[in-house]
């Protein structure tokens, strides 16, 4: 089945950006462009970074006509697969070659290393992914995944697609006991040795057809989690004269479980805006979400597959 075109090419805004993708003449601004605000560098969210015929498309691939054996299922009763390989106990990853409905048709990740080199700064950083690795998670309404860290065997840089339904993404930093942040000790949790913050540091309203992008300190040093749950009840307090409504720290009683999110001007979702903008609350039902995180092995074992893989990501 054709993949029809999706084209946002005339509008002047995006001058700026790059042809996306063999399968797509979506162009997009530059990277920069979607950092979010006020929170530790960096994360970037893209609204729309593909159409929802490609969303489909990914969805049956993924889920409908992939083999039962490729789903393991975790503790949570969450489903997850692994395509490119999978991490050896040492860390290495042992690669297989990816789906061809991952690099020719649609070319998800040829679209996503186009994008994320816009990032780049000229003799400063390099926003190179080299995707070898596509972590498949499929999360049914009231499941969620416990505050983690992606781990050393993997680059801080993280691109993660959101198919079939929103979500929120918390993110964590460890408490420095040393230099407790009043606000945020209402009581925490342990992990591996160190304590984590139990309200968590911002929250990241991810919409289908979405990418997330993570980097650098939010990778190395935050953890990020998704509470199981079925519902989600955003809030938003306008701005004061006394300050910016705080983003962390009081949340719970006072917005009623509902929670702030640092991704709001980025959504590009009208309607979600101006029910948070009119009345200051938005609520959700959660469907079942499927998402793709596209990630590099810092070890990958050398030969086999990987020399196809290679091959199949020059063109
Ligand atoms: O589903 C997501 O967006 C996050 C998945 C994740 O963090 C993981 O599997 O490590
Ligand atoms: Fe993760």
């Amino acid at each position: 089945m054709p993949i029809p075109i999706h084209d946002d090419s005339t509008d002047a805004n995006f001058a700026d950006g790059i042809a996306a993708g063999t399968s797509s003449v979506r162009e997009f601004p530059p990277l920069e462009h979607f950092r979010v605000q006020n929170i530790p560098p960096a994360a970037y969210y893209i609204p729309d970074f593909i159409t929802k015929e490609e969303e489909e498309y990914l969805l049956r691939k993924v889920v409908d006509e992939s083999p039962q054996p490729k789903w393991k299922k975790v503790g949570t009763g969450r489903r997850l697969q692994y395509w490119g390989g999978t991490m050896s106990k040492n860390g290495i990853l042992l690669p297989e070659p990816l789906p061809d409905f991952l690099t020719s048709f649609p070319d998800i990740i040829y679209r996503i290393e186009s994008f994320l080199k816009t990032g780049s700064v000229k003799g400063k950083e390099k926003m190179e992914l080299g995707i070898v690795q596509v972590l498949v998670n499929e999360y049914l309404p009231g499941q969620g995944i416990s505050p983690h860290e992606d781990g050393p065997a993997f680059q801080p840089l993280v691109a993660t697609l959101s198919l079939g339904s929103h979500t929120v993404l918390d993110l964590h930093h460890y408490l420095n006991p040393t230099k407790p942040s009043p606000p945020m000790i209402s009581h925490s949790e342990d992990q591996g040795g160190k304590t984590i913050a139990a309200i968590p540091l911002a929250h990241l309203l991810l919409m289908p057809r979405s990418l997330l992008v993570l980097r650098s300190s939010l990778y190395t040093s935050h953890l990020h989690s998704i509470a199981a749950k079925e519902e989600d009840l955003i809030v938003h307090r306008p701005i004061t004269l006394s300050g910016n409504a705080s983003l962390n720290g009081d949340e719970g009683d006072v917005n009623g479980g509902g929670v702030e999110i640092a991704n709001m001007d980025l959504l590009g979702d009208a309607e979600i805006v101006d029910s948070l903008k009119n009345t200051g609350r938005w609520k959700g039902r959660r469907d079942t979400r499927v998402s793709l995180t596209f990630r590099k092995a810092e070890k990958v074992l050398k030969g086999g597959a990987l020399g196809a893989m290679a091959n199949a990501l020059k063109r």
